[in-house]
């Protein structure tokens, strides 16, 4: 029954720029550009979205187009809706993954119980969870009992295709399952979901159902029922899911099936998870807005006309700094922007740094690595120099063998760029947030040599090994060459993003960035002379199940052992993370 039905939905796939060039012509170019700001057209229906903030609510130290923290942030939505909004209607959404990234979320125990804290301080009108809320049990029942049935979110915080488990083994929503609310002044009918994407490797405390599959049960027709098209003026989709998802169109695939019960009604939606600056037009009455990563966009989209058959959509992407709060909240002098209560929260996380030992310095990075602005051959590219000078001093706790070694880790585990200057415990946290377990198997040296390979053929997918924005693999390097790239002296670096309205979406002109590949793994290689033919193939937990399918592959083809690989060929190997030995690495440097 699910299967027909399913055939017999029409994947609708990212619209090409231009199609609805007549309804949307011109929906950027207007307004009035200040210096190098370009101002934001604020509407009847306006939004501020956040998403993929991963504990980055301390500012970035280090750049300051990205100079803000969350106290400056409440500081300008308070400024932005009481000089900007007046009897418009702004609404506040956040979207997920608020761990692992940052030592305000990961240097404590629990994760996140401070950054929380903090997190929470902001007014969220609707907030919902990422995949990084579902990694550990930690992490979950911190979420649920901290944000999900905290007082000040009833209601608000929706997550449509998401259970909890509680500790007595029951099965309960994770939050509310959709949200109906009126805007507070010029009265709009708002219908809210929020969909995960289709996350199956969460810990025992959540249950994840693909969005489309949750769509077909009843709760979703009794809404339906009680909320039909007439008594809706506006449907938001936020959640933890890219606009655009060229591998699995999940997506595309709510649409759909939204489409069919509102075929008329304004359809908005808000995404993360691929950690990029994007705007996608769905059809003449539907977009979707996804606001990047780390607490260094701000994403802004306004609704105008939101009643009539022509509403009209305007969206930039502000920079995460006091500059462009200052600027957009019509402020006089940046001074002007702080509030009471932002200036409580900046304060408060003033002491978190502190009681927590961030900024302690453990050494000097000499100059800057990147992890996709320069080609993995650059000396200054990050997974070069964790190849060549980090990974080998990797020590295991299980075994002295001499025998040959290969390294192998997920690029997607390095998570920032290393930039030059003091290296602090914060900074670990930034490079390398997760502490996965290193394992090993034994294997011949001739399956060994192919796996890395293997892993990064394009054929196949491997949508989690990468960093998250290598996900768009085939869209990205031609999003990054279809803009002007922009060098002018004077102008600091960021971003210029390509999305379905053009490349005048971000708030502040910058110099543009180069764009190289980022392979799904990359490794160290230590073959020791007069080597066997057996190694030790080293690799991190989390990409344990990748390995093992990868040598059944290559052993498939190459007929070199008489067994199949499975778990139990893998043996823990202990030793420090790769954050540790980064760490190691530059404290190293201060003594040579
Ligand atoms: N233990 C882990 C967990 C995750 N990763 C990497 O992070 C990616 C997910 O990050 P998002 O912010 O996009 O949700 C995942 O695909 C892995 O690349 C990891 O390396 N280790
Ligand atoms: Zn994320
Ligand atoms: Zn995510």
């Amino acid at each position: 029954m699910l299967t027909a039905f399913w055939l017999s939905i029409a994947v609708v796939s990212a619209i090409p720029i231009g199609k609805f060039q007549a309804v949307f012509n011109g929906a950027e170019e207007k307004g009035h550009d200040e210096g190098n700001f370009r101002d934001l057209k604020v509407g009847e229906l306006n939004f501020l979205h956040t998403t993929d903030t991963h504990g980055w609510l301390g500012s970035h130290l280090t750049q300051a187009n990205y100079g803000a923290d969350w106290g400056d942030f409440i500081s300008f939505t308070t400024k932005f809706k009481e000089r900007r909004i007046g009897s418009n209607d702004l609404l506040l959404i956040d979207t997920g993954d608020k761990h692992d990234g940052n030592g305000i979320s990961d240097a404590t125990v629990p994760n996140g119980i401070r950054s929380t804290e903090i997190f929470n301080e902001q007014d969220y009108d609707l907030l919902t969870l990422g995949n990084h809320e579902l990694y550990t049990e930690d992490n979950t029942i911190l979420e649920y009992y901290s944000t999900v049935v905290n007082d000040k979110f009833k209601g608000k915080y929706v997550a449509s295709n998401v259970e909890f488990v509680t500790n007595e083994s029951e099965i309960v929503p994770f939050g509310s399952k959709y949200r109906f609310f009126q805007t507070s002044n010029l009265r709009y009918n708002i219908l809210a979901f929020s969909f995960l994407f289709n996350f199956q490797r969460a810990n025992s405390r959540a249950i994840v159902t693909p969005a489309a599959e949750e769509l077909q049960k009843d709760w979703f027709q009794e809404v339906v029922n009680s909320y039909p098209e007439e008594k809706v003026d506006v449907i938001i989709v936020f959640g933890h899911m890219p606009i655009t998802d060229p591998e699995e169109h999940e997506i595309n695939k709510v649409h759909a099936i939204l489409r069919t019960y509102y075929p008329n009604s304004v359809i908005q939606y808000f995404g993360g998870h691929s950690h990029i600056r994007d705007f996608a037009i769905f059809d003449e009455l539907s977009t979707g807005l996804q606001s990047g990563r780390f607490a260094e966009t701000v994403g802004f989209l306004s609704i105008d006309n939101v009643r009539s058959e022509a509403p009209r959509f305007s969206r930039r992407y502000i920079d995460f700094n006091k500059d462009s709060f200052a600027h957009h909240s019509g402020v006089n002098f940046k001074k002007d922007l702080r509030t009471e209560r932002g200036a409580n929260v900046s304060s408060k996380i003033g002491e978190i740094r502190e009681e927590l030992n961030l900024t302690s310095v453990v050494g000097y990075v000499p100059r800057s690595y990147y992890m996709d602005s320069k080609p993995l051959t650059s000396k200054k590219n990050i997974y070069n120099l964790l190849t060549t000078n980090v990974l080998p001093l990797l020590k295991s706790k299980k075994t002295n063998s001499s025998k040959s070694r290969f390294i192998l880790i997920n690029t997607g585990s390095i998570r920032y760029d290393l930039y030059e200057g003091e290296f602090t415990k914060d900074t670990e946290y930034i490079v390398s947030p997760f502490s996965n377990d290193w394992n090993f198997v034994e294997i011949p040296l001739a399956l060994a040599e192919d796996v890395a390979a293997y892993l990064n053929n394009g054929a196949i997918l491997m949508t989690s090994m990468g960093p998250p924005e290598s996900r768009m693999k085939a869209e990205l390097p031609k999003r990054r060459d279809s803009c002007p790239f922009i060098h002018t002296p004077g102008f600091t670096k960021g971003y210029t993003t390509l999305d379905d309205f053009g490349c005048k979406g971000d708030d502040k002109v910058h110099n543009s960035e180069l764009y190289f590949p980022v392979p799904n793994v990359v490794q160290s290689v230590e073959l020791q002379a007069g080597w066997s033919e057996s190694v030790h193939f080293v690799f991190y937990s989390f990409i344990q199940p990748y390995v093992i399918n990868a040598l059944n592959a290559l052993n498939e083809e190459k007929k070199v052992v008489t067994y199949k690989f499975s778990d139990a060929d893998c043996m823990k190997y202990g030793g420090k993370s790769t954050g540790e030995l980064l760490k190691d690495y530059i404290r190293s440097l201060d003594k040579s």
